[in-house]
């Protein structure tokens, strides 16, 4: 691993004052070594306290001293504690010789506020002496060998002691990782219980495409599977693994699409309301509002799978059998050409909106990466966010109503009385189009870009002092989008 860059253009001075320092680490564990290798790298000299250190010696680098627990502690004032929570207590005979030292706590747990307590006010309370600081559990031992060009860099930080959370800062930033201040120890619980967070912005729009699969699944189910069953007799069991999931993907990708837009234009009715865009939206609306992203993420996975699906739907032999029964059928009527003009021109087109549909969600998606957004500015992202994205809404509402336009006044249609699918399908998305062509009407538009400008019913004031001040008035266009 090479010699970190960041530290020593940050600040000089205390760059060259910690290099040569010597940290000390408790515990010969996976952790303890890759965080050794690491600091030896980045030029500090490292002694490590084992309880075994004949047997532990092989497992580090070379420059690295290791030697009896006591020994370690005894060399140097900043001591990392690479041992379980569990063990903590079997440091206690270390007690007298901690006194006035800086322990780092590195350790995580295996569940969510798992004990009442952090295991770092833990620590704390077991050597009330010592400098408790809490950091590095965020860092992976596999990602300490490999270095923070490769993957996260973020190092979370806290105690109550101020100069030994600055030191501990500048030993993470020596080692190229950017320490992040979090203020006092009682923000250890919160900085422990990062690591066992698992996609926690997902999970609303997961349960939410899955309802959303349910519900449409169940109703083709019954529509056509139970129906042809019941009525005639008919086994159809045949659609449940294609049929039956290319009509639930498309509604899914297509009401979670028009899901993505529907919040901005129930934001924008609010500040119309309140005459103001300074009074908060409702806490649902917020949510709502920051899991945009993962919502419009999963409507593309769906319709892109909905693409493949759809390309697969002439190869099964269920298609060839019916289509060798169909024009069996035609031969014994005598019918010579079975050419339907407008059937024809239906499904060409509907076929093309669909590519076109995909298409502009896909650049959606790209946008989306990290490294193409940053590469964007903030009016180029939001203006492909949010004209694209409704572009999408648009060719996909064509897509599927040139699909199904005249099945919805086919009476057969109508199985149990249930409409077909794509009826459901359409009233969410139709929704927020029409509520977003009412909000482009010239006298709302108006007052909307007032709203989003400063201005406030009733309060002309705070928008002559918002101007004075250069709130960026100018650059609040009515279109432009908060995202991240
Ligand atoms: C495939 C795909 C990928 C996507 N990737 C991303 C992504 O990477 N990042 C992302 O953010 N979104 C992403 N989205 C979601 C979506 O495209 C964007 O959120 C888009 O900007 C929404 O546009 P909008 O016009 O509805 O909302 P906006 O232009 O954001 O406006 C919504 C309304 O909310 C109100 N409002 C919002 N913020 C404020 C504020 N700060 N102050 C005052 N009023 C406010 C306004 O009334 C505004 O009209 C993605 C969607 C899809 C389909
Ligand atoms: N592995 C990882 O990716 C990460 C680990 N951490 C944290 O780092 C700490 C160490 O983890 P890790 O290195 O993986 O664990 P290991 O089990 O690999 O290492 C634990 C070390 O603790 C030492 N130890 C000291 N006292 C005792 C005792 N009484 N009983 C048993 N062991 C003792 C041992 O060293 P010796 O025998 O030399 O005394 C042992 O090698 C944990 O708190 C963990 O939560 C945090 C972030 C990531
Ligand atoms: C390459 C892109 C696409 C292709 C080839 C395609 C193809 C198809 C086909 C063949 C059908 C008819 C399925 C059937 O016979 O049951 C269909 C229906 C549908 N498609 Fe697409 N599509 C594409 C993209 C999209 C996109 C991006 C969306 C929406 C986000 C979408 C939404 C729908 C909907 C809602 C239906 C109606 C489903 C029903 O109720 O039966 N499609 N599409
Ligand atoms: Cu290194
Ligand atoms: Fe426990």
């Amino acid at each position: 691993m090479s010699k970190p860059l960041l530290g020593k253009s940050e600040s000089d001075q205390s760059y060259s004052e910690l290099s040569g320092m010597t940290v000390g680490i408790l515990g010969s564990g996976d952790f303890a070594r890759s965080l050794a290798t690491c600091l030896v790298c980045s030029g500090f000299k490292v002694v490590v306290g084992s309880r075994n250190p004949k047997i532990s010696v092989a497992l580090f680098p070379a420059a690295a001293e290791v030697t009896t627990q006591e020994n370690a502690v005894n060399k140097t004032d900043v001591i990392f504690v690479a041992v379980f929570r569990e063990h903590y207590s079997t440091l206690c005979d270390l007690k007298e010789a901690l006194v006035g030292k800086i322990l780092v706590d590195v350790s995580n747990n295996t569940e969510l506020n798992h004990h009442h307590e952090s295991n770092a006010e833990y620590l704390a309370s077991l050597f009330p002496k010592c400098m408790v600081v809490k950091g590095f559990n965020v860092i992976s031992a596999w990602a300490l060998q490999s270095g923070p060009k490769d993957g996260n860099k973020q190092v979370l930080v806290c105690s109550d002691n101020k100069e030994a959370r600055g030191t501990v800062c500048q030993i993470a930033r020596s080692m190229g990782f950017i320490p992040v201040d979090m203020g006092s120890l009682s923000s250890a619980r919160e900085i422990e219980n990062i690591p066992l967070r698992l996609f926690p912005s997902w999970k609303t729009p997961l349960m939410l495409s899955l309802g959303l699969f349910v519900f449409f699944y169940a109703y083709n189910f019954t529509r056509r599977v139970i129906h042809p069953y019941v009525t005639k007799g008919e086994n159809c069991f045949y659609k449940m693994p294609i049929e039956l999931v290319n009509v639930t993907l498309p509604c899914v990708a297509y009401v979670m699409l028009s899901l993505v837009y529907l919040p901005g234009v129930l934001a924008a009715f609010l500040q119309l309301r309140y005459g103001t865009k300074y009074r908060r939206f409702p806490g649902w609306l917020d949510q709502w509002l920051k899991h945009r992203k993962q919502i419009g993420l999963l409507s593309f996975l769906s319709a892109a799978l909905h693409a493949v699906y759809s390309l697969c739907l002439p190869m099964r032999r269920s298609a060839r059998y019916l289509l060798l029964n169909a024009a069996f059928r035609q031969v014994k009527d005598g019918v010579e050409n079975a050419w339907m003009e407008e059937g024809v021109w239906r499904m060409e087109l509907y076929i093309s909106l669909g590519i076109l549909a995909l298409a502009a969600l896909s650049l959606l998606a790209v946008a989306s990466l990290p490294s193409v957004g940053n590469s964007l500015n903030w009016r180029e992202f939001s203006f492909i966010q949010s004209k694209l994205g409704y572009t999408a809404l648009v060719i996909a509402t064509l897509h599927t109503l040139t699909f199904g336009w005249k099945k919805a006044f086919d009476q057969s249609q109508y199985k149990f009385y249930l409409p077909p699918t794509f009826t459901l399908a359409l009233v969410v998305p139709f929704a927020v189009l029409l509520c977003k062509v009412g909000l482009q009407l010239p006298c709302v538009n108006t007052r909307l870009t007032q709203i989003r400008r400063g201005w406030e019913k009733g309060r002309f004031v705070r928008f002559q002092l918002s101007e004075e001040s250069g709130l960026c008035t100018e650059n609040f266009s009515n279109e432009d989008t908060s995202n991240v």
